[in-house]
Protein backbone atom coordinates (compact mmCIF):
# COMPACT_ATOMS: atom_id res chain seq x y z
CA UNK A 1 0.00 0.00 0.00
CA UNK A 2 2.84 2.12 0.14
CA UNK A 3 2.53 3.34 -3.30
CA UNK A 4 -1.47 4.73 -2.67
CA UNK A 5 -0.35 6.12 0.26
CA UNK A 6 2.65 8.00 -1.52
CA UNK A 7 -0.27 9.36 -3.95
CA UNK A 8 -2.44 10.49 -1.17
CA UNK A 9 0.44 12.21 0.15
CA UNK A 10 0.90 14.12 -3.08
CA UNK A 11 -2.49 14.76 -4.15
CA UNK A 12 -3.11 16.19 -0.63
CA UNK A 13 0.04 18.45 -0.82
CA UNK A 14 -2.33 19.84 -3.84
CA UNK A 15 -5.73 19.84 -2.55
CA UNK A 16 -7.43 21.64 0.19
CA UNK A 17 -7.13 19.96 3.91
CA UNK A 18 -9.82 17.48 4.01
CA UNK A 19 -10.84 17.68 0.63
CA UNK A 20 -10.32 13.86 -0.28
CA UNK A 21 -11.94 12.44 3.18
CA UNK A 22 -14.66 14.59 1.78
CA UNK A 23 -14.95 12.88 -1.49
CA UNK A 24 -14.16 9.58 -0.03
CA UNK A 25 -17.13 10.25 2.43
CA UNK A 26 -19.62 11.68 -0.55
CA UNK A 27 -19.08 8.33 -2.69
CA UNK A 28 -19.14 6.22 0.66
CA UNK A 29 -22.75 7.79 1.22
CA UNK A 30 -23.79 7.44 -1.93
CA UNK A 31 -23.40 3.60 -2.45
CA UNK A 32 -24.66 3.37 1.02
CA UNK A 33 -27.54 5.26 -0.30
CA UNK A 34 -28.07 2.99 -3.10
CA UNK A 35 -27.67 -0.31 -0.96
CA UNK A 36 -30.30 0.62 1.51
CA UNK A 37 -33.02 2.05 -1.36
CA UNK A 38 -34.49 3.97 1.38
CA UNK A 39 -32.38 6.21 3.31
CA UNK A 40 -34.90 7.97 5.39
CA UNK A 41 -36.17 6.22 8.48
CA UNK A 42 -32.97 3.42 7.93
CA UNK A 43 -31.05 2.47 11.26
CA UNK A 44 -27.37 2.70 10.27
CA UNK A 45 -24.56 1.29 12.49
CA UNK A 46 -21.15 3.05 11.86
CA UNK A 47 -18.08 0.94 13.53
CA UNK A 48 -15.07 3.79 13.98
CA UNK A 49 -11.87 2.64 14.57
CA UNK A 50 -8.85 5.29 15.16
CA UNK A 51 -8.24 6.61 12.13
CA UNK A 52 -8.97 7.99 9.13
CA UNK A 53 -11.14 5.06 8.01
CA UNK A 54 -13.32 5.67 10.89
CA UNK A 55 -13.65 9.46 9.68
CA UNK A 56 -14.53 8.32 6.52
CA UNK A 57 -17.65 6.10 8.21
CA UNK A 58 -17.85 9.33 10.68
CA UNK A 59 -18.78 11.81 7.73
CA UNK A 60 -20.58 9.14 5.57
CA UNK A 61 -22.92 8.86 8.34
CA UNK A 62 -23.43 12.39 8.67
CA UNK A 63 -24.84 12.39 5.38
CA UNK A 64 -26.56 10.03 5.62
CA UNK A 65 -28.14 11.60 8.85
CA UNK A 66 -28.78 14.87 6.98
CA UNK A 67 -31.12 12.70 4.50
CA UNK A 68 -33.12 11.52 7.87
CA UNK A 69 -31.14 8.18 8.67
CA UNK A 70 -31.00 7.28 12.79
CA UNK A 71 -27.17 6.77 12.89
CA UNK A 72 -25.45 5.78 15.93
CA UNK A 73 -21.59 5.79 15.76
CA UNK A 74 -19.99 2.97 17.83
CA UNK A 75 -16.74 3.96 18.89
CA UNK A 76 -13.88 1.20 19.67
CA UNK A 77 -11.70 4.16 20.71
CA UNK A 78 -13.56 6.99 22.01
CA UNK A 79 -10.93 9.25 23.01
CA UNK A 80 -9.15 8.68 19.84
CA UNK A 81 -12.37 9.12 16.90
CA UNK A 82 -11.57 11.68 14.08
CA UNK A 83 -13.31 14.47 16.03
CA UNK A 84 -14.03 16.37 12.77
CA UNK A 85 -15.98 13.29 11.93
CA UNK A 86 -17.70 12.93 14.92
CA UNK A 87 -18.45 16.99 15.41
CA UNK A 88 -19.98 16.05 11.69
CA UNK A 89 -22.18 13.30 12.84
CA UNK A 90 -23.30 15.32 15.95
CA UNK A 91 -24.18 18.55 14.00
CA UNK A 92 -25.89 16.24 11.54
CA UNK A 93 -28.64 14.75 14.34
CA UNK A 94 -26.32 11.78 14.36
CA UNK A 95 -25.29 10.03 17.70
CA UNK A 96 -22.33 8.28 19.27
CA UNK A 97 -21.96 5.29 21.82
CA UNK A 98 -18.49 4.17 23.84
CA UNK A 99 -17.96 0.65 22.05
CA UNK A 100 -14.91 0.05 23.43
CA UNK A 101 -16.45 -2.77 25.57
CA UNK A 102 -19.76 -3.72 27.28
CA UNK A 103 -21.18 -0.79 30.23
CA UNK A 104 -19.52 -1.16 33.73
CA UNK A 105 -20.87 -3.36 36.05
CA UNK A 106 -24.00 -4.79 33.97
CA UNK A 107 -23.93 -8.15 32.71
CA UNK A 108 -22.88 -9.49 29.23
CA UNK A 109 -25.37 -10.12 26.14
CA UNK A 110 -26.68 -7.99 23.52
CA UNK A 111 -29.38 -6.73 26.06
CA UNK A 112 -26.60 -5.07 28.39
CA UNK A 113 -24.19 -4.27 25.67
CA UNK A 114 -25.30 -0.93 24.12
CA UNK A 115 -22.61 -1.39 21.22
CA UNK A 116 -23.89 -5.00 20.35
CA UNK A 117 -27.41 -3.89 20.56
CA UNK A 118 -27.33 -1.16 18.02
CA UNK A 119 -25.36 -3.39 15.95
CA UNK A 120 -28.40 -5.81 16.26
CA UNK A 121 -30.57 -3.40 14.96
CA UNK A 122 -29.34 -2.16 12.43
CA UNK A 123 -30.74 -2.13 8.96
CA UNK A 124 -26.98 -1.16 7.24
CA UNK A 125 -23.73 -1.52 9.55
CA UNK A 126 -20.47 0.48 8.05
CA UNK A 127 -17.50 -0.89 9.07
CA UNK A 128 -14.45 2.03 9.46
CA UNK A 129 -12.62 0.05 11.93
CA UNK A 130 -9.56 -0.04 10.01
CA UNK A 131 -8.38 0.93 6.79
CA UNK A 132 -4.93 0.73 4.81
CA UNK A 133 -3.21 1.89 8.05
CA UNK A 134 -4.72 -1.63 9.33
CA UNK A 135 -1.87 -4.03 11.02
CA UNK A 136 -2.98 -7.94 11.56
CA UNK A 137 -6.55 -9.03 12.47
CA UNK A 138 -9.16 -7.48 14.20
CA UNK A 139 -8.72 -7.12 17.82
CA UNK A 140 -10.97 -8.87 20.31
CA UNK A 141 -13.79 -6.35 20.74
CA UNK A 142 -14.07 -5.49 16.86
CA UNK A 143 -13.99 -9.10 16.17
CA UNK A 144 -16.90 -9.61 18.71
CA UNK A 145 -18.64 -6.34 16.88
CA UNK A 146 -17.88 -7.82 13.41
CA UNK A 147 -19.65 -11.04 14.10
CA UNK A 148 -22.78 -9.05 15.62
CA UNK A 149 -22.72 -7.13 12.32
CA UNK A 150 -22.31 -10.51 10.31
CA UNK A 151 -24.97 -12.18 12.43
CA UNK A 152 -27.74 -9.44 12.01
CA UNK A 153 -30.45 -9.04 9.28
CA UNK A 154 -27.82 -5.54 8.09
CA UNK A 155 -26.35 -5.08 5.04
CA UNK A 156 -22.21 -4.73 5.99
CA UNK A 157 -20.51 -2.01 3.84
CA UNK A 158 -16.58 -2.05 4.23
CA UNK A 159 -14.91 1.55 4.39
CA UNK A 160 -11.40 0.69 1.66
CA UNK A 161 -11.48 -2.71 2.58
CA UNK A 162 -13.26 -5.10 5.09
CA UNK A 163 -10.92 -4.31 8.18
CA UNK A 164 -8.80 -7.68 8.95
CA UNK A 165 -7.94 -8.46 5.44
CA UNK A 166 -4.54 -7.48 3.91
CA UNK A 167 -4.83 -4.93 1.32
CA UNK A 168 -1.54 -5.76 -0.04
CA UNK A 169 -1.78 -9.66 -0.11
CA UNK A 170 -5.27 -10.96 0.17
CA UNK A 171 -4.31 -12.88 3.07
CA UNK A 172 -6.81 -12.95 6.26
CA UNK A 173 -4.57 -14.04 8.88
CA UNK A 174 -7.24 -13.57 12.00
CA UNK A 175 -10.73 -12.24 12.10
CA UNK A 176 -12.02 -10.20 9.74
CA UNK A 177 -15.15 -8.38 8.69
CA UNK A 178 -17.49 -9.65 6.24
CA UNK A 179 -18.61 -7.41 3.97
CA UNK A 180 -21.61 -7.83 1.20
CA UNK A 181 -19.99 -4.48 -0.43
CA UNK A 182 -16.52 -2.79 -0.02
CA UNK A 183 -16.54 1.09 -1.03
CA UNK A 184 -12.72 1.21 -2.06
CA UNK A 185 -11.21 4.85 -2.59
CA UNK A 186 -8.53 5.90 -4.77
CA UNK A 187 -7.07 2.35 -6.15
CA UNK A 188 -7.99 -1.07 -6.10
CA UNK A 189 -5.89 -2.72 -3.52
CA UNK A 190 -4.65 -5.65 -4.40
CA UNK A 191 -5.81 -7.66 -2.00
CA UNK A 192 -9.11 -7.03 -2.86
CA UNK A 193 -8.62 -8.98 -6.23
CA UNK A 194 -7.34 -12.32 -4.16
CA UNK A 195 -9.01 -15.00 -2.18
CA UNK A 196 -9.32 -14.86 0.44
CA UNK A 197 -10.02 -11.49 1.15
CA UNK A 198 -12.02 -11.19 -2.21
CA UNK A 199 -14.32 -13.85 -0.70
CA UNK A 200 -14.81 -11.13 2.34
CA UNK A 201 -14.81 -7.70 0.13
CA UNK A 202 -18.38 -9.03 -1.51
CA UNK A 203 -18.99 -6.62 -4.45
CA UNK A 204 -16.79 -4.17 -5.31
CA UNK A 205 -17.44 -0.45 -5.58
CA UNK A 206 -14.82 2.22 -6.42
CA UNK A 207 -14.82 5.45 -5.85
CA UNK A 208 -12.62 8.10 -7.57
CA UNK A 209 -11.30 10.55 -5.49
CA UNK A 210 -9.00 12.14 -7.95
CA UNK A 211 -5.56 9.86 -7.38
CA UNK A 212 -5.74 8.35 -11.02
CA UNK A 213 -2.51 11.58 -11.94
CA UNK A 214 -0.39 10.39 -9.21
CA UNK A 215 -0.70 6.48 -8.94
CA UNK A 216 0.14 6.94 -12.55
CA UNK A 217 3.87 7.19 -11.49
CA UNK A 218 3.47 3.71 -9.90
CA UNK A 219 4.01 0.08 -11.39
CA UNK A 220 0.67 -1.49 -10.31
CA UNK A 221 1.44 -4.59 -7.94
CA UNK A 222 -1.60 -6.60 -9.02
CA UNK A 223 -3.51 -6.16 -12.60
CA UNK A 224 -6.85 -7.75 -13.51
CA UNK A 225 -7.51 -8.47 -17.32
CA UNK A 226 -10.49 -6.94 -19.32
CA UNK A 227 -12.33 -8.25 -22.28
CA UNK A 228 -9.94 -5.42 -24.06
CA UNK A 229 -6.92 -6.75 -22.79
CA UNK A 230 -7.71 -10.37 -23.83
CA UNK A 231 -9.07 -9.25 -27.17
CA UNK A 232 -5.97 -7.46 -28.31
CA UNK A 233 -3.86 -10.98 -27.46
CA UNK A 234 -5.87 -13.22 -29.40
CA UNK A 235 -4.22 -14.78 -32.33
CA UNK A 236 -7.02 -14.14 -35.05
CA UNK A 237 -5.43 -15.71 -38.53
CA UNK A 238 -4.76 -13.44 -41.06
CA UNK A 239 -5.24 -13.83 -44.97
CA UNK A 240 -1.33 -14.67 -45.24
CA UNK A 241 -1.45 -17.61 -42.80
CA UNK A 242 -1.03 -21.15 -43.21
CA UNK A 243 -1.48 -24.20 -40.43
CA UNK A 244 2.18 -23.59 -39.63
CA UNK A 245 2.30 -20.01 -39.56
CA UNK A 246 -0.31 -19.94 -36.83
CA UNK A 247 1.87 -22.20 -35.25
CA UNK A 248 1.61 -26.05 -34.20
CA UNK A 249 1.57 -27.11 -30.88
CA UNK A 250 2.73 -30.53 -29.18
CA UNK A 251 1.15 -32.05 -26.39
CA UNK A 252 2.83 -34.67 -24.29
CA UNK A 253 0.15 -35.86 -21.94
CA UNK A 254 -1.94 -39.09 -21.02
CA UNK A 255 -0.48 -42.58 -20.00
CA UNK A 256 -2.04 -46.20 -20.88
CA UNK A 257 -3.38 -45.52 -17.56
CA UNK A 258 -4.80 -41.59 -18.08
CA UNK A 259 -5.41 -41.52 -21.93
CA UNK A 260 -8.02 -39.08 -21.00
CA UNK A 261 -5.43 -36.24 -19.80
CA UNK A 262 -4.62 -36.40 -23.40
CA UNK A 263 -7.95 -35.94 -24.75
CA UNK A 264 -8.80 -33.06 -22.17
CA UNK A 265 -5.33 -31.41 -23.32
CA UNK A 266 -5.85 -32.06 -26.90
CA UNK A 267 -9.70 -30.54 -26.50
CA UNK A 268 -8.33 -27.27 -25.32
CA UNK A 269 -4.56 -27.15 -27.60
CA UNK A 270 -7.48 -27.18 -30.63
CA UNK A 271 -9.70 -24.44 -29.07
CA UNK A 272 -6.14 -22.12 -28.47
CA UNK A 273 -6.53 -20.75 -31.88
CA UNK A 274 -2.98 -22.65 -33.45
CA UNK A 275 -2.85 -24.38 -36.44
CA UNK A 276 -2.09 -28.07 -35.65
CA UNK A 277 -1.97 -30.13 -32.50
CA UNK A 278 0.89 -32.67 -32.58
CA UNK A 279 -0.08 -35.37 -30.12
CA UNK A 280 3.06 -37.45 -28.57
CA UNK A 281 2.55 -40.45 -26.30
CA UNK A 282 0.85 -43.75 -25.82
CA UNK A 283 -2.97 -42.53 -25.77
CA UNK A 284 -2.52 -41.51 -29.84
CA UNK A 285 -5.61 -43.93 -29.94
CA UNK A 286 -8.00 -42.38 -27.23
CA UNK A 287 -6.68 -38.95 -28.71
CA UNK A 288 -7.43 -39.74 -32.93
CA UNK A 289 -10.86 -41.46 -31.88
CA UNK A 290 -12.06 -38.26 -30.66
CA UNK A 291 -10.16 -35.75 -32.97
CA UNK A 292 -9.36 -37.14 -35.75
CA UNK A 293 -7.77 -33.65 -36.85
CA UNK A 294 -4.79 -34.27 -34.52
CA UNK A 295 -1.18 -35.37 -35.79
CA UNK A 296 -0.22 -38.10 -33.91
CA UNK A 297 3.60 -39.98 -33.20
CA UNK A 298 4.48 -42.54 -31.15
CA UNK A 299 8.50 -41.90 -30.56
CA UNK A 300 10.24 -39.24 -27.95
CA UNK A 301 8.64 -35.61 -28.45
CA UNK A 302 12.56 -34.76 -29.85
CA UNK A 303 11.97 -36.92 -33.02
CA UNK A 304 8.48 -36.11 -33.25
CA UNK A 305 8.91 -33.25 -35.60
CA UNK A 306 8.65 -29.43 -35.34
CA UNK A 307 6.26 -27.41 -32.88
CA UNK A 308 6.50 -23.86 -31.86
CA UNK A 309 5.46 -24.78 -28.24
CA UNK A 310 5.12 -27.62 -26.14
CA UNK A 311 2.72 -28.54 -22.99
CA UNK A 312 3.26 -31.26 -21.17
CA UNK A 313 2.20 -33.00 -18.21
CA UNK A 314 -1.43 -33.96 -17.68
CA UNK A 315 -1.79 -37.59 -16.90
CA UNK A 316 1.81 -38.23 -17.96
CA UNK A 317 2.04 -41.20 -14.82
CA UNK A 318 5.94 -41.14 -14.52
CA UNK A 319 7.26 -40.94 -17.69
CA UNK A 320 10.17 -38.81 -16.77
CA UNK A 321 12.20 -39.36 -20.40
CA UNK A 322 8.93 -37.79 -22.48
CA UNK A 323 9.38 -34.38 -20.02
CA UNK A 324 13.35 -34.58 -20.21
CA UNK A 325 13.01 -33.57 -23.58
CA UNK A 326 10.67 -31.20 -23.89
CA UNK A 327 12.24 -29.39 -20.78
CA UNK A 328 15.43 -29.11 -22.97
CA UNK A 329 13.20 -28.10 -26.08
CA UNK A 330 14.12 -24.27 -27.81
CA UNK A 331 10.74 -23.58 -27.51
CA UNK A 332 8.64 -22.22 -25.26
CA UNK A 333 7.20 -24.65 -23.07
CA UNK A 334 4.15 -25.45 -20.41
CA UNK A 335 4.69 -27.85 -17.66
CA UNK A 336 1.56 -29.54 -15.65
CA UNK A 337 0.61 -31.94 -13.38
CA UNK A 338 2.54 -34.61 -13.09
CA UNK A 339 5.17 -32.72 -14.95
CA UNK A 340 5.97 -30.86 -12.42
CA UNK A 341 6.53 -33.38 -9.75
CA UNK A 342 9.16 -34.87 -12.71
CA UNK A 343 10.82 -31.65 -13.90
CA UNK A 344 14.16 -31.26 -12.98
CA UNK A 345 14.09 -27.52 -11.52
CA UNK A 346 17.92 -26.61 -12.39
CA UNK A 347 17.32 -28.03 -15.71
CA UNK A 348 14.33 -25.32 -15.73
CA UNK A 349 15.72 -22.72 -14.66
CA UNK A 350 18.44 -22.99 -17.32
CA UNK A 351 16.22 -23.12 -20.46
CA UNK A 352 16.60 -19.92 -22.56
CA UNK A 353 13.16 -20.10 -24.68
CA UNK A 354 10.62 -19.05 -22.34
CA UNK A 355 8.26 -21.34 -19.48
CA UNK A 356 4.99 -21.55 -18.33
CA UNK A 357 4.59 -24.00 -15.14
CA UNK A 358 0.45 -24.39 -14.20
CA UNK A 359 0.26 -25.53 -10.44
CA UNK A 360 -2.87 -25.89 -8.41
CA UNK A 361 -2.23 -25.05 -4.74
CA UNK A 362 -1.74 -28.78 -3.63
CA UNK A 363 1.41 -29.17 -6.55
CA UNK A 364 2.49 -25.25 -5.91
CA UNK A 365 2.94 -26.84 -2.14
CA UNK A 366 4.63 -29.71 -2.59
CA UNK A 367 6.92 -27.77 -4.95
CA UNK A 368 7.58 -25.45 -2.05
CA UNK A 369 8.08 -27.86 0.43
CA UNK A 370 4.79 -26.48 2.33
CA UNK A 371 1.31 -26.74 3.14
CA UNK A 372 -1.93 -26.44 0.83
CA UNK A 373 -3.26 -24.44 3.34
CA UNK A 374 -0.18 -22.11 3.09
CA UNK A 375 -0.28 -21.33 -0.30
CA UNK A 376 -4.19 -20.88 -0.81
CA UNK A 377 -3.72 -18.54 2.28
CA UNK A 378 -1.06 -16.33 0.62
CA UNK A 379 -1.50 -16.89 -3.58
CA UNK A 380 0.15 -13.39 -4.45
CA UNK A 381 3.38 -14.28 -1.95
CA UNK A 382 3.72 -18.27 -3.50
CA UNK A 383 3.10 -17.52 -6.77
CA UNK A 384 6.19 -14.43 -6.90
CA UNK A 385 8.66 -17.54 -4.79
CA UNK A 386 7.58 -20.04 -7.33
CA UNK A 387 8.57 -18.05 -10.50
CA UNK A 388 11.90 -16.73 -8.27
CA UNK A 389 13.08 -20.42 -7.94
CA UNK A 390 12.57 -21.88 -11.51
CA UNK A 391 13.12 -18.43 -13.05
CA UNK A 392 9.81 -19.17 -14.52
CA UNK A 393 6.33 -17.72 -15.49
CA UNK A 394 3.65 -19.44 -13.22
CA UNK A 395 0.02 -19.95 -13.32
CA UNK A 396 -1.29 -20.87 -9.62
CA UNK A 397 -4.72 -22.09 -10.40
CA UNK A 398 -7.09 -22.05 -7.89
CA UNK A 399 -10.26 -19.88 -6.67
CA UNK A 400 -8.65 -17.09 -7.88
CA UNK A 401 -5.87 -17.83 -10.71
CA UNK A 402 -3.11 -16.03 -10.47
CA UNK A 403 0.06 -15.66 -12.99
CA UNK A 404 3.39 -14.43 -12.04
CA UNK A 405 6.45 -13.32 -14.34
CA UNK A 406 9.76 -15.00 -13.88
CA UNK A 407 11.71 -12.01 -12.45
CA UNK A 408 9.31 -10.89 -9.75
CA UNK A 409 8.62 -7.77 -11.47
CA UNK A 410 6.20 -6.54 -13.37
CA UNK A 411 2.56 -6.91 -12.23
CA UNK A 412 0.70 -10.50 -11.18
CA UNK A 413 -2.06 -11.14 -13.24
CA UNK A 414 -5.03 -11.98 -11.50
CA UNK A 415 -8.12 -14.06 -13.19
CA UNK A 416 -11.26 -11.88 -12.87
CA UNK A 417 -13.35 -14.74 -14.71
CA UNK A 418 -13.49 -17.76 -12.38
CA UNK A 419 -15.54 -19.83 -11.15
CA UNK A 420 -16.29 -22.61 -8.68
CA UNK A 421 -18.10 -24.64 -11.05
CA UNK A 422 -14.23 -24.93 -12.17
CA UNK A 423 -13.23 -27.09 -9.69
CA UNK A 424 -13.76 -30.48 -11.36
CA UNK A 425 -11.55 -33.70 -12.63
CA UNK A 426 -9.95 -32.67 -15.62
CA UNK A 427 -10.38 -28.54 -16.33
CA UNK A 428 -6.82 -28.19 -15.43
CA UNK A 429 -5.82 -30.15 -18.77
CA UNK A 430 -7.63 -28.90 -20.74
CA UNK A 431 -6.05 -25.20 -19.85
CA UNK A 432 -2.76 -26.65 -20.63
CA UNK A 433 -3.50 -27.28 -23.85
CA UNK A 434 -5.19 -24.01 -24.30
CA UNK A 435 -2.00 -22.08 -22.61
CA UNK A 436 -0.09 -24.10 -24.65
CA UNK A 437 -1.56 -23.36 -28.00
CA UNK A 438 -1.19 -19.95 -27.10
CA UNK A 439 2.49 -20.15 -26.57
CA UNK A 440 2.62 -21.89 -29.81
CA UNK A 441 0.57 -18.69 -31.52
CA UNK A 442 3.24 -16.83 -30.21
CA UNK A 443 1.60 -15.18 -27.52
CA UNK A 444 4.56 -14.74 -24.52
CA UNK A 445 4.55 -16.71 -21.16
CA UNK A 446 2.55 -13.83 -19.21
CA UNK A 447 -0.05 -13.11 -21.68
CA UNK A 448 -0.62 -16.88 -22.63
CA UNK A 449 -1.01 -17.64 -19.00
CA UNK A 450 -3.72 -14.56 -18.27
CA UNK A 451 -5.64 -15.32 -21.89
CA UNK A 452 -5.51 -18.64 -21.37
CA UNK A 453 -7.49 -18.79 -17.77
CA UNK A 454 -9.50 -15.65 -18.72
CA UNK A 455 -11.10 -18.24 -21.58
CA UNK A 456 -10.89 -20.94 -19.30
CA UNK A 457 -12.64 -19.47 -16.80
CA UNK A 458 -15.66 -17.60 -19.46
CA UNK A 459 -15.98 -20.65 -20.97
CA UNK A 460 -16.79 -22.48 -17.42
CA UNK A 461 -19.38 -19.62 -16.90
CA UNK A 462 -20.80 -19.75 -20.34
CA UNK A 463 -20.46 -24.36 -20.07
CA UNK A 464 -22.12 -24.09 -16.41
CA UNK A 465 -24.94 -21.43 -16.51
CA UNK A 466 -25.79 -22.46 -12.63
CA UNK A 467 -25.36 -26.21 -13.35
CA UNK A 468 -22.61 -28.39 -12.84
CA UNK A 469 -19.83 -28.85 -15.69
CA UNK A 470 -17.47 -31.76 -16.92
CA UNK A 471 -14.19 -30.78 -18.74
CA UNK A 472 -15.23 -31.61 -21.59
CA UNK A 473 -18.03 -29.27 -21.40
CA UNK A 474 -15.13 -26.33 -21.22
CA UNK A 475 -13.47 -27.41 -23.67
CA UNK A 476 -16.72 -27.13 -25.62
CA UNK A 477 -17.54 -23.76 -24.90
CA UNK A 478 -14.40 -22.44 -25.59
CA UNK A 479 -15.24 -21.02 -29.00
CA UNK A 480 -18.10 -19.45 -27.90
CA UNK A 481 -15.85 -17.45 -25.16
CA UNK A 482 -13.85 -16.18 -28.21
CA UNK A 483 -16.35 -14.80 -29.66
CA UNK A 484 -17.59 -12.99 -26.60
CA UNK A 485 -14.24 -12.10 -26.27
CA UNK A 486 -14.23 -10.18 -29.47
CA UNK A 487 -17.44 -8.74 -29.38
CA UNK A 488 -16.55 -7.60 -26.01
N1 LIG B 1 -4.84 9.43 3.29
C1 LIG B 1 -5.76 9.91 2.47
O1 LIG B 1 -5.51 10.78 1.65
C2 LIG B 1 -7.13 9.39 2.53
C3 LIG B 1 -7.42 8.33 3.39
N2 LIG B 1 -8.64 7.86 3.49
C4 LIG B 1 -8.97 6.83 4.47
O2 LIG B 1 -7.99 6.69 5.46
C5 LIG B 1 -7.64 5.32 5.62
C6 LIG B 1 -6.28 5.21 6.17
O3 LIG B 1 -6.29 5.93 7.39
P1 LIG B 1 -5.17 5.82 8.52
O4 LIG B 1 -3.86 5.88 7.91
O5 LIG B 1 -5.53 6.81 9.55
O6 LIG B 1 -5.31 4.38 9.07
P2 LIG B 1 -6.57 3.48 9.41
O7 LIG B 1 -7.77 4.26 9.70
O8 LIG B 1 -6.63 2.46 8.37
O9 LIG B 1 -6.12 2.74 10.76
C7 LIG B 1 -5.03 3.16 11.54
C8 LIG B 1 -5.45 3.21 12.98
O10 LIG B 1 -5.94 1.97 13.42
C9 LIG B 1 -5.14 1.41 14.46
N3 LIG B 1 -4.99 -0.02 14.15
C10 LIG B 1 -4.11 -0.60 13.31
N4 LIG B 1 -4.34 -1.93 13.24
C11 LIG B 1 -5.40 -2.19 14.02
C12 LIG B 1 -6.12 -3.38 14.35
N5 LIG B 1 -5.78 -4.56 13.84
N6 LIG B 1 -7.19 -3.28 15.17
C13 LIG B 1 -7.54 -2.08 15.67
N7 LIG B 1 -6.89 -0.94 15.41
C14 LIG B 1 -5.83 -0.98 14.60
C15 LIG B 1 -3.86 2.19 14.46
O11 LIG B 1 -3.39 2.30 15.75
C16 LIG B 1 -4.28 3.53 13.87
O12 LIG B 1 -4.75 4.40 14.89
C17 LIG B 1 -7.88 4.73 4.26
O13 LIG B 1 -8.05 3.33 4.30
C18 LIG B 1 -9.13 5.47 3.84
O14 LIG B 1 -10.27 4.84 4.39
C19 LIG B 1 -9.74 8.49 2.77
O15 LIG B 1 -10.30 9.41 3.66
C20 LIG B 1 -9.33 9.15 1.51
C21 LIG B 1 -8.15 10.03 1.66
K1 LIG C 1 -12.69 -0.78 6.87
Amino acid sequence: MEDVRAAERALMARVPDGALMQRAAAGLAAACGQVLGKVYGARVALLVGSGDNGGDALYAGARLARRGAGVTAVLLAPERAHAGGLAALRAAGGRAVDGSGPAEGVGGGAGADAALGVVARADLVVDGVVGIGGKGGLRPRAAELARAAEESRAVVVAVDLPSGVDADTGEVRGAAVRADVTVTFGACKPGLLVDPAREYAGALRFVDIGLGPELAAYDPVVEAFQYADVDRLLPVPGAESDKYRRGVVGVVAGSARYPGAAVLAVAGALRGGAGAVRYVGPAADAVLARFPETLVSAGPPARAGRVQAWAAGPGLGDDGDRLRDVVAADVPVLIDADGLRLADAAAVRKRVAPTLLTPHAGEAAALLGTSREEVESGRLEAVRELAGRYAATVLLKGSTTVVAGPDGTGAVRVNPTGTPWLATAGSGDVLSGLAGALLAAGLGARDAGATGAFLHGLAARLAADGAPVAAQDVADALPAAWRDVRRG
